[in-house]
């Protein structure tokens, strides 16, 4: 199994506190990984280190073992490695379609632009449309942006973050605050994606019980370390991570219901 991505003592301070302390971790293409941790332990700093929008004190993130330190965000997306928001934003006035197509139209642009190739404007919108597919967001296309749902936003910006093509997706959060019957479907995208089987992702989630079925493996952070990284099932059974973050309570939960 090839490496996609790395970290090789990640660690960012801000005054005398230490977010992300001294994190290596690694994975493999096309795996999907979450990453758990209770409040403040570091989860979207992380993120923020990996995408380039913070640099590191110390360390260094690898993309396909090129160190990324001398990248930007947004050259670090053009590489593949995908956040939303990087290179493309919702027009809260344009239609989902619009949307989605400007979002295609970046990405082509970037692609072609040595070879001044004019991609067709049905083409991209053939494209949008099979991106609104896999979102289950068809049925909205022509609804205008503000108007959507904070679940429908959430998976607008999923479409297109799928539509700058990026081989690593990170997803921060992506249930964080919605209602309780918008989660399924949000999940189901997330399996959805997970299923087409050609993108590595690394996700972050509060809730551990959405992200077990989904994940190959869980990491947690504490306190801003790697307190433990593994399949499911040993991130259940390990006792350091019941003690640390669940605190005994999660088999209690279960033992219960
Ligand atoms: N720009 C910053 N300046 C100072 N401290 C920061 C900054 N960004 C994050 N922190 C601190 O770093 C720690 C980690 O924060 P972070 O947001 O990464 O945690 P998290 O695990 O994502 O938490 P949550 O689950 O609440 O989103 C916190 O103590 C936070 O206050």
């Amino acid at each position: 199994m090839t490496t996609i991505l790395r970290t090789e003592n990640l660690t960012i301070r801000f005054g005398g506190h230490t977010a992300v302390d001294h994190v290596n971790f690694e994975m493999p293409e096309k795996h999907f990984k979450s990453i758990i941790g209770p409040n403040g332990a570091g989860k979207t700093t992380f993120f923020n280190l990996i995408s380039g929008e913070l640099k590191p004190s110390e360390g260094k993130v690898y993309f396909k073992n090129e160190d990324m330190s001398r990248f930007s965000s947004v050259d670090r997306t053009r590489k593949g490695l995908g956040r939303s928001f990087q290179i493309t934003n919702v027009f809260p006035n344009l239609t989902v379609l619009e949307n989605v197509r400007l979002a295609v139209q970046s990405k082509e642009k970037i692609r072609y632009q040595m070879f001044r190739h004019i991609t067709s404007y049905p083409s991209l919108i053939k494209k949008a449309e099979e991106l609104l597919e896999v979102v289950l967001l068809l049925n909205k296309k022509q609804a205008i942006a503000s108007q959507l749902s904070h679940g429908e936003k959430r998976k607008l910006e999923i479409a297109m973050l799928l539509a700058l093509d990026t081989e690593v997706l990170l997803l921060d959060e992506p249930t964080a605050g919605m209602s309780l019957e918008e989660v399924p479907t949000i999940l189901e995208v997330i399996r959805r994606i997970k299923q087409q089987d050609n993108k590595t992702i690394l996700l972050i989630e509060h809730k551990m019980d959405m992200i077990l079925d989904l994940s190959d493996s869980i990491m947690v952070l504490f306190n801003g370390t790697l307190l433990a990284d593994g399949t499911p099932e040993e991130i259940m059974q390990n006792e350091t991570v019941q003690n640390a973050y669940l605190g005994g309570s999660y088999n209690e939960h279960h033992a219960q219901s």
